[in-house]
């Protein structure tokens, strides 16, 4: 075994907020005699953007307040001390490197726009040598074992998935070890409450079909209940494009999405349930799905900015209009289509919308109002409860036609209601009071 490292080790977590399967965690542990962990509720995520909209609403506001108390307790069981702070992590963790004599930080590996600014402020603000340890830990498939040069990674997702699926091997999970009480200090740090970030208490709707808290624990319990306890996993396949209730899907997208679970331990949970209970085509279309999931993120690592620019990765020149009546009703579900209507006010009432809705509410925006793509994917950002940069301006790309759909399709969605919701049972619940 290495020697360890008389320097505190610091883990500052970002979107991987979970303890299990976490390798810039274990890592720290493994290389330091002691470590602290940290997290920033950083102000700008909760801020207004360009197009007027939050970055992040009130319910993924709730959902990280829960996530992170929900870390700070299981760190607390390893001995680790979890300071967390309202503030941007470039102001701040130069001080925390002082105060602790820490000389290196171990993180999970973003390269999106934002996240490779807060970096090079972050390394601005040291005077001092630090080490940054940063580790893909987002992925089901490793980058490090899939490319070397993501240029290669190729437009057409089948082509990538068969690739994958024929060649490359998920990683087993990593476990944390605890680290002696004598870790643990002093805490006078606190998570801020909803109001602290701009927002008032709210209730869940009681129709939502995202009822679940935050944290590793709801998520672990989710797992095991859509699994082991329900075996609802036998019928995904058959489900997966419903729209009312919490089993249609497996909803681990919102604890994927701020890392509270991890895509390889759902992947192995997969594995153990299919050697128990036998594997079918519902139980492979999870990972088929978990490997969209990865796919997108690979698109992200080869185009760079070009996710977020209008035209796209295929630097389409599309004409796009911007009027502001046609996104304030296809926000309010007011447009001529009850379809996207209803789906718009359970994005509204609840942060969640199933992927049918998605699909259909994004590819009227932009294929029947034509209003530019990017409006949708930043009211999409700032409500959804399972926002992920990479999926969702992948998949809003994918649906506007300038991304990675060889069909470039347009959704019928009075079609799609017939045949999705033929006995109105989901429009019914969203649009009562319109339709009474
Ligand atoms: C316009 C648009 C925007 C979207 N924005 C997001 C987003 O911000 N965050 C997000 O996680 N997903 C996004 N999706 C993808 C998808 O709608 C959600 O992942 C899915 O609805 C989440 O529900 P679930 O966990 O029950 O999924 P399940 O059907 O149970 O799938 C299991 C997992 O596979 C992954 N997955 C499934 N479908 C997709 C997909 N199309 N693309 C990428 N991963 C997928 C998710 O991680 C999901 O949790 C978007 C889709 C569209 C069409």
């Amino acid at each position: 075994m290495q020697q360890k490292q008389e320097n505190t080790g610091l883990v500052w977590f970002r979107n991987n907020l979970r303890v299990n399967d976490n390798v810039s965690l274990k890592k720290a542990i493994e290389n330091h005699k002691r470590v602290i962990a940290v997290f920033y509720f950083n102000p700008k995520h909760f801020k207004k953007e360009i197009f007027g909209f939050k970055k992040t609403e009130k319910f993924r506001a709730q959902f990280l307040i829960e996530t992170v108390k929900n870390l700070q307790k299981n760190l607390q069981k390893l001995n680790i001390t979890l300071l967390t702070f309202y503030d941007a992590p470039q102001n701040h963790l130069n001080k925390i490197c002082k105060e602790f004599n820490i000389d290196t930080i171990y993180s999970q590996k973003e390269w999106t726009k934002e996240e490779v600014e807060t970096n090079k402020l972050i390394q601005q603000s040291f005077s001092n040598k630090i080490y940054f340890i940063e580790d893909y830990d987002q992925f089901l498939y490793n980058p490090e074992t899939v490319s070397n040069d993501f240029n290669n990674i190729p437009n057409v997702f089948t082509s990538f998935r068969k690739k994958l699926e024929k060649s490359v091997k998920v990683k087993s999970e990593t476990t944390p070890t605890p680290l002696p009480k004598e870790n643990l200090i002093e805490n006078q740090t606190s998570i801020p409450h909803l109001k602290d970030l701009g927002f008032h208490n709210f209730e869940i709707h009681p129709k939502s079909a995202f009822k679940f808290s935050g944290g590793e624990d709801a998520a672990l319990n989710r797992l095991n209940n859509y699994f082991f306890e329900t075996k609802k996993v036998n019928f995904y396949k058959k489900t997966r494009n419903g729209l009312v209730g919490t089993d249609y899907s497996t909803k681990f997208s919102p604890w994927l999405a701020n890392g509270s679970l991890s895509a390889k331990t759902i992947y192995w949970k997969i594995k153990e349930f299919e050697a128990e209970f036998g594997a079918n085509q519902s139980t492979y279309w999870v990972v088929f799905e978990l490997i969209w999931r990865d796919y997108f993120k690979y698109i992200s690592l080869k185009y760079d900015n070009r996710i977020f620019k209008i035209g796209g990765i295929l630097e389409k020149n599309y004409t796009w209009n911007s009027d502001e009546n046609l996104i304030e009703n296809w926000i309010n579900g007011t447009t001529k289509d009850d379809f996207v209507n209803a789906n718009m006010i359970e994005l509204k009432e609840t942060g969640w919308m199933s992927n049918r809705g998605r699909q259909n509410v994004a590819s009227y925006l932009t294929k029947e109002l034509l209003i530019d793509w990017r409006i949708g994917a930043a009211y999409f950002e700032s409500l959804l409860i399972d926002y992920d940069v990479h999926s969702n301006y992948g998949n809003w790309m994918y649906v506007a036609g300038v991304g990675n759909d060889p069909r470039d399709r347009k959704f019928n969605t009075q079609l799609e209601a017939k045949r999705y919701d033929a006995n109105y049972k989901f429009r019914k619940i969203w649009l009562e009071k319109t339709l009474f």
